[in-house]
């Protein structure tokens, strides 16, 4: 306890400083602030692509450095630390961008004050009236941009909030936290040489915590010797708690690319799913938090094995119980929030993999616009199948807007903007407007095509934002928290839609907003935790509890750097060069038993990914260009990514018993099934914008991905690099630019920054 104090900084923040044994982060605080007070005394940067400068001082695995009475037995130490992860530096466009905040949600029969305010009453359910959205109409999907520009980075603040953070040291444990053993990659599992366990966190998947069908599944899908990287053994500590007095969780999970966020918050989800399966949960009450002390913090520290979470003061007094689901077709008990459909598909197929003993119904939302395949006449006996088979299968999707009678399904992956479109009727959002507006003769038409609402939000018990940043960002910002405050209302607790990005420097800890108490179980994970969205989570979840893993923004360790200057001459050539040399180094070296890599090249825009795919197939490089206006993206499949990403593991054969003793026979490796092939036969290149490198989940065969532009900032790059060298393979990211005479200075900065992001 001793080593909590506080300590002025040296330096020029004049702020606090929380010290930890041996004084390190007062150490790193005051060198930040120094790092700080020269940047800001520099000449400004003018350039559109100027990367993060501070990113790592906030982040680095010493912050989360552990008191001597937080060791654990073996050389693993895991930590809770004052210190809050506070996030990279906002960008302006965010900053530029404040929006008003509207509240509250209002009564059934709206006063005329009520209406002005920009409520509505929709179908009996309370909702934000289509005046309100008309900003709505601005909604953009599958734009996973990641912030634009970087010149208020400097002013970035780190804010030392008593806000739980939650992290795991990887000092002594570094290897054995990412020796990803994974049967995909035909690498043997080595033995787990697992650190003595210390009673408190979980270091392998075992049951407990863990249902034994989901243990065993987890063994099929990473293999037998797979041991919970950092992130999963701190879901597995925190997660699975059981509180005696029941409170919604609200957790945030961070950590570095390909670290297996996926599971890490899937576990908790289908675990909690299954357990309450027939027996809801009711949103119970909206708890009313009380302050926190100086002494929350204290306690919750120096007592690793209680819940960092305050026990919140519930407020009876608004006590409130769920309503009942409406007969929409789906009510889901949990839904997952992906930016793109590509991303929806893949989880979907993933979490798939996680249930074939605990049998649940998981159903991908993403396809957007196709036709019902069920037909209404359908007996309960062929809806049963049509429902199986739209269940089983992968990444299997489902429209049921033209059927009849509920269907069970206890989650539903998708991107908000198609979720929001089931719970409010395909076309809600042509809507806006609330009266005609004079010789509009088409407003009587639009009210018409406004379809039914298929989904119910009654039910729902747990909601995942992945990729959090993005889905909290200013392009999608408004359909998130819409749909949030959509399901609290169908929860019977209403709660504002909050559009109000926090301004690059705004002092939230002084912000006196009304937290949001979500009346269901909040979990939102990202790789990269921008400033904006640190400073949002302050601000309106300020009982949100951060798992954070040491090795947030950083690269991964298995991932290496390397530069390859322009010649001066026809990029596309200097890149068909760089490709050849990739396959040529395949042969030679034999690392990649007769096969050759596959490589992703990342562009800034859409007609240089097309310019460059022409150029790579006349050259006789097969090869998959994708943007978001490509054709093969609306096929509602992931067929367009086939061969690229990692696919979902297969259903092994039933199990004598679950629980038995003995180790699932390994699934088939997908690579056993691929005939080698040259790039002249099959693509093994695939060029795309910052569009695809958002969570998904690329197969280990690509070592290599090409950064060819400069990216627009560090959390891009973080992002586009973790494409690969995920869950411990190889990888290796190639960055082109000029990098020697004159016009080399951004290319070098570029080099001195994304040196920070290796430890
Ligand atoms: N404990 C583990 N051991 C071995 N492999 C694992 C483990 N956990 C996850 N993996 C594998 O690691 C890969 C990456 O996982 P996942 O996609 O969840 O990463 P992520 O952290 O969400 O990455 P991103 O930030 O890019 O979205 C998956 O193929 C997954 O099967």
């Amino acid at each position: 306890m001793s080593s909590l104090l506080s300590s002025p900084c040296s330096s020029v923040c004049g702020g606090y400083v929380h010290r930890s044994r041996a004084s390190f982060s007062a150490l790193m605080h005051t060198s930040s602030c120094l790092r700080k007070q020269a940047v800001a005394h520099r000449k400004p940067k003018t350039s559109r692509t100027k990367l993060a400068q501070d990113l790592k001082s906030n982040t680095k695995p010493e912050l989360y450095d552990s008191g001597p009475s937080f060791k654990t037995a073996g050389s693993s130490s895991f930590t809770r630390d004052p210190v809050p992860h506070t996030g990279l530096p906002q960008t302006d466009n965010q900053s530029s961008q404040k929006r008003q905040l509207r509240q509250p949600r209002p009564p059934r029969r709206l006063s005329e004050e009520m209406r002005s305010r920009g409520w509505d009453v929709d179908g009996g359910r309370q909702v934000p009236s289509y005046k309100a959205l008309r900003s709505a109409s601005r909604f953009k999907e599958d734009r996973s941009r990641n912030g634009r520009d970087d010149a208020s980075r400097s002013d970035a603040r780190r804010h030392d909030a008593d806000r739980p953070v939650v992290s795991i040291s990887d000092r002594g444990r570094r290897s054995p936290s990412l020796r990803i053993a994974n049967h995909l990659t035909k690498i043997q599992p080595p033995a787990p040489s697992l650190p003595a366990l210390d009673g408190d966190f979980p270091q392998t998947f075992i049951s407990p915590p863990l249902m034994p069908g989901l243990q065993w599944c987890l063994k099929q899908v990473l293999g037998t010797g797979a041991v919970p990287t950092a992130i999963q053994s701190l879901s597995l500590k925190h997660l699975f708690k059981k509180p005696k007095v029941h409170r919604w969780k609200q957790y945030l999970l961070a950590s570095e690319t390909g670290s297996g966020k996926s599971i890490a918050y899937l576990m908790p989800v289908l675990q909690a799913l299954k357990e309450s399966e027939g027996n809801p949960t009711p949103a119970t009450s909206v708890e009313t938090t009380r302050p926190r002390s100086p002494t929350d913090e204290t306690s919750s520290v120096s007592d690793t094995s209680s819940t960092p979470e305050i026990a919140p003061v519930a407020d009876t007094s608004s006590v409130a119980t769920t309503p009942a689901a409406p007969q929409y077709s789906l009510n889901p008990r949990a839904l997952i929030l992906a930016p793109t459909h590509e991303l929806s598909r893949q989880l979907t197929g993933f979490a798939k993999s996680l249930i074939h003993e605990i049998k649940l119904r998981i159903l991908c939302a993403s396809r957007a616009n196709t036709r019902s395949t069920l037909k209404p006449s359908l007996s309960s006996s062929q809806m049963a199948q049509e429902m199986h088979k739209a269940t089983d299968g992968e990444g299997a999707e489902l429209h049921l807007a033209a059927a009849q009678g509920t269907h069970p399904v206890d989650m539903i992956v998708g991107t908000p903007t198609k979720l929001l479109e089931m719970a409010r009727g395909r076309g809600w959002s042509r809507q806006i407007d609330d009266a005609p507006l004079p010789g509009d003769k088409d407003y009587n038409h639009r009210r018409q095509q406004v379809g039914t609402p298929e989904m119910g939000l009654a039910n729902v018990e747990w909601v995942v934002v992945d990729e959090a940043d993005v889905l909290l960002d200013p392009d999608f910002q408004e359909t998130t928290r819409t749909l949030l405050a959509d399901i609290s209302a169908a929860r019977g607790h209403p709660v504002p839609v909050i559009v109000e990005p926090i301004a690059a420097g705004e002092d939230v800890s002084k912000a006196t907003a009304t937290p949001l108490n979500y009346p269901f179980n909040f979990l939102l994970t990202s790789a990269t935790i921008p400033f904006a969205l640190s400073a949002y989570l302050e601000k309106f979840h300020p009982e949100l509890t951060r798992l954070v893993s040491p090795n947030l923004h950083q690269l991964p360790k298995s991932l290496q750097t390397e530069y390859v200057s322009w010649s001066g001459g026809n990029k596309s050539a200097d890149i068909e060069r760089r490709l050849r040399r990739v396959w040529s180094e395949d042969s030679t070296s034999g690392k990649m038993q007769g096969k050759l890599s596959k490589v992703i090249i990342f562009c800034n825009k859409n007609t240089k990914v097309v310019e460059l795919g022409e150029y790579l197939t006349e050259k006789g490089i097969q090869n998959v260009a994708l943007t978001s206006e490509s054709s093969a993206r609306k096929h509602g499949s992931n067929h367009h990514l086939d061969g690229f990403l990692r696919p979902p593991v297969k259903k092994v054969p039933e199990p004598t018993s679950p629980s038995s003793s003995s180790d699932p026979a390994p699934s088939p490796t997908p690579e056993a099934a691929v005939t080698p092939m040259t790039p002249a036969d099959a693509p093994h290149v695939m060029i795309t914008t910052s569009l695809l490198s958002r969570g998904l989940d690329f197969a280990p065969d690509i070592r290599h991905v090409f950064i060819v532009d400069e990216p627009r900032n560090l959390i891009d790059f973080l992002h586009r690099a973790g494409r690969s060298g995920r869950a411990g393979a190889h990888g290796k990211v190639v960055i082109f630019g000029k990098m020697k005479g004159r016009g080399s200075a951004q290319a070098k900065d570029v080099r001195k920054r994304v040196a920070t992001l290796s430890s």
